[in-house]
């Protein structure tokens, strides 16, 4: 791509803890990269960071939470974009069960043990923040 400006995409990733554990979802098997990741998605033209990290956690989990503050950013360049990660703690509302909408599968992960070795890459930053 000679002289051509990739794009950058925003993307949200909600960082929900209870009890010491954080919740990860698994990337679907058609939508590369593989992986684990936070839960969440690209903000749709408009839409700000709070907005996208409820709608996109309502469309995965089936679930009403709460975006609160943008924790940490990370850029990472793929081939063909700029990838705006934007960390956002959110609350997931006690007694709300989790149920996976869009053939994802989620997990509560314990910060006291390793990091899951199919965390994406920049992610992983994140999570020995969150272990310290
Ligand atoms: N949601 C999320 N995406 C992440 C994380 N880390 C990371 O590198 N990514 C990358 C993977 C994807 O390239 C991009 C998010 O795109 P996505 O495909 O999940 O977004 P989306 O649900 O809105 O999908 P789409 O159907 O509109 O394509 O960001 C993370 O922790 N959470």
């Amino acid at each position: 791509m000679v002289g051509k400006m990739k794009k950058t995409i925003e993307v949200a990733a909600a960082v929900i803890r209870r009890d010491g554990r954080v919740l990860l979802s698994t990337r679907p098997e058609d939508k590369p990269p593989a992986g684990r990741e936070f839960p969440g998605g690209k903000l749709e033209p408009g839409e700000t960071l709070k907005q996208a990290a409820e709608r996109e956690l309502r469309e995965e989990l089936g679930v009403g939470v709460v975006a609160l503050d943008e924790l940490f950013r990370i850029t990472h360049e793929t081939e063909h974009a700029v990838i705006r990660l934007r960390f956002i703690r959110t609350v997931l509302p006690e007694g709300e069960a989790v149920t996976p909408l869009e053939g994802q599968s989620f997990g509560w992960f314990d910060l006291k043990e390793p990091m899951p070795p199919d965390l994406l890459a920049p992610d992983r930053p994140v999570w020995e923040f969150l272990a310290e």
